[in-house]
């Protein structure tokens, strides 16, 4: 089954409670957390004291999407009952097995983002290790950006490796997806479809939500 993660990055910061109960009720699967530490990326999100102001407030799993440096001095932060994923970067990670393990000591599920530019290949050799491949289809940084259609390629390139490699990490696509590009994204093999702008934009957040699932 796809799963659609939206992200609260384009949420109503003053709303956020609300906001996040209305795609619960409408039936999104996941709370995509988006983190920017200003220095991986140029611009600053928001941190760990904003996603644990949901805790009792949704089921649904947070899915943090950390573009950050220094990732291992952070994640014990993001560790909650409702984390089900803690995704790093490649690029921001000098030793990425260590932190992927220590991500996984933690019972959460691991995840690595790849930038646009950055090949599959170079996660050839921790793959057995994750449970996640995230997709950037945008340069990380801000939400609202365009598609980049090259996205596709990879996607598919990841999804005949662990079909190849008998792997089973899940496939998540973020930035510039939305209700015209979700079905060819799906295509090419993704699991989970993140989508900011084009859910929290939309003038009835939960009617949106339902029009994404009806095509996942
Ligand atoms: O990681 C991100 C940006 O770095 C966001 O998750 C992503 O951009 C989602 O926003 P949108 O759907 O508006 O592109
Ligand atoms: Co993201």
């Amino acid at each position: 089954m796809k799963k659609l993660a939206p992200s609260i990055l384009s949420a109503d910061f003053a709303q956020l409670g609300a906001e996040t109960e209305k795609i619960e009720k409408a039936g999104a699967h996941i709370i995509h957390v988006d983190v920017m530490d200003g220095h991986f990326v140029p611009n600053i999100s928001y941190g760990a004291t904003v996603m644990k102001s949901l805790l009792g407030k949704t089921k649904l799993p947070f899915d943090v999407h950390l573009m950050i440096e220094n990732a291992d001095k952070y994640i014990p932060d993001f560790v909650t009952e409702n984390t089900g994923y803690i995704t790093v970067h490649q690029e921001a990670c000098t030793h990425l097995d260590r932190t992927i393990e220590f991500i996984k000591s933690f019972g959460v599920k691991a995840g690595v983002a790849l930038n646009p530019a950055t090949p599959p290949q170079t996660l050839e050799y921790v793959a057995d290790k994750l449970d996640m491949v995230l997709v950037m289809s945008v340069n990380p940084g801000f939400g609202g950006q365009s598609f980049i259609d090259n996205a596709l390629t990879k996607i598919k390139k990841l999804d005949d490796f662990r079909k190849k490699n008998n792997l089973d990490f899940e496939i998540e696509v973020d930035g510039g997806v939305n209700l015209s590009n979700v079905r060819e994204i799906c295509d090419a093999g993704t699991d989970i479809i993140v989508a900011g702008s084009s859910i929290f934009g939309a003038e009835d957040i939960g009617n949106r939500v339902g029009e994404f699932l009806e095509l996942l």
